[in-house]
């Protein structure tokens, strides 16, 4: 089967690779997951300047199973790490590189974009307006006219086809509105939906504290446990935003989920918490096991099904 696609243009051989911030802050992560069965990578998304982030334990996987919560607080080498290691990138590589970044304001936003357009390399940039672990960071991605305002400086500077990283949302208006908004800049080529849902709060029954330190406990979840909701947001925006197409992330553990996201809406699957707990290995696993679903189904590619989710 045919588990290729094409995301703002660059060709993946496998619809799958790595949530941003998960195996790739530093050069060995990301050379592990070239190494690996994913179809592209995806680099931490990154500030103007290093940041060590938040103090440790900062992530988990909870103790139930069904997920993670994490408040890592933005660590990353500064965006410099990430230009020059887009500048050594062999892009006849069969994976398409793809580069976040989460500047803590626009004006740095918009000197991170400038940098990197005038690198004029073929990675593609991914602007992430929904980190929900800076102290006093609120995430633009709840301040819709914020993000627009954002996305008028940032979408001509860009020129090239680009992405945005979207929190979930929760209310179909907010579907609407955000839709709206992403609507209106031609080349924000898609939208790569979800982030983790932010502010959970993971308590140790027996020592009745919370599990990770930064925040009071507070951090974003992730895994299993958010997959409904993540299949939501993908389908939502599936449907709002003609030509343009929804990268799904949240709750992928196997074949099945990346299976449901593709029907959902999605061109490519991004794994997260179940990559951080199993490693990049886990590539070959999922690939194996969607193959195997397609084969039962009669599926011979992921466009045949891609947005065919039914309703009663
Ligand atoms: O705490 C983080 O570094 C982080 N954690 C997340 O769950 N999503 C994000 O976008 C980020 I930038």
């Amino acid at each position: 089967v045919d588990l290729s696609t094409t995301i703002a243009g660059a060709h993946l051989d496998n619809v799958f690779f790595n949530a941003s911030g998960v195996w790739c802050q530093h050069e060995e992560e990301l050379q592990a997951l070239l190494e690996s069965g994913s179809g592209s990578l995806i680099t931490k998304s990154a500030t103007y300047e290093h940041r060590e982030g938040n103090p440790s334990p900062r992530y988990l996987p909870l103790p139930s199973g069904i997920g993670s919560i994490n408040s890592m607080g933005l660590p990353n080498e500064g965006y410099e790490y990430y230009l020059n290691y887009a500048r050594k990138f062999d892009y006849t590589h069969a994976k398409p590189l793809f580069i976040s970044l989460s500047g803590l304001s626009l004006a740095d936003n918009v000197k991170m974009v400038e940098a990197f357009v005038q690198a004029n390399l073929p990675c593609i940039l991914e602007v992430n307006f929904s980190c929900p672990n800076v102290p006093g960071k609120p995430q633009l991605g709840y301040d819709i006219d914020a993000m627009d305002a954002a996305l008028a400086t940032l979408a001509p500077l860009i020129k090239k086809p680009f992405g945005i990283k979207l929190p979930p949302y929760f209310d179909i208006a907010h579907f609407d509105q955000v839709a709206a908004v992403v609507n209106k800049y031609d080349n924000l080529a898609y939208v790569t939906c979800i982030n983790s849902v932010g502010n959970g709060l993971a308590i140790d029954l027996d020592t009745e504290t919370a599990l990770i330190k930064p925040k009071d406990g507070f951090g974003g979840l992730g895994g299993l446990m958010v997959l409904n909701t993540a299949l939501a947001n993908v389908n939502a925006f599936y449907r709002r935003l003609p030509g343009k197409q929804v990268i799904g992330v949240g709750g992928v553990v196997s074949g099945k989920e990346a299976f449901l996201h593709i029907l959902a809406g999605a061109s490519a699957v991004q794994i997260g918490t179940q990559l951080k707990e199993e490693g990049p290995a886990m590539f070959d696993r999922i690939k194996k096991e969607l193959t195997e679903i397609m084969e039962k189904k009669g599926y011979k590619s992921v466009e045949e099904f891609r947005g065919k989710v039914k309703t009663l």
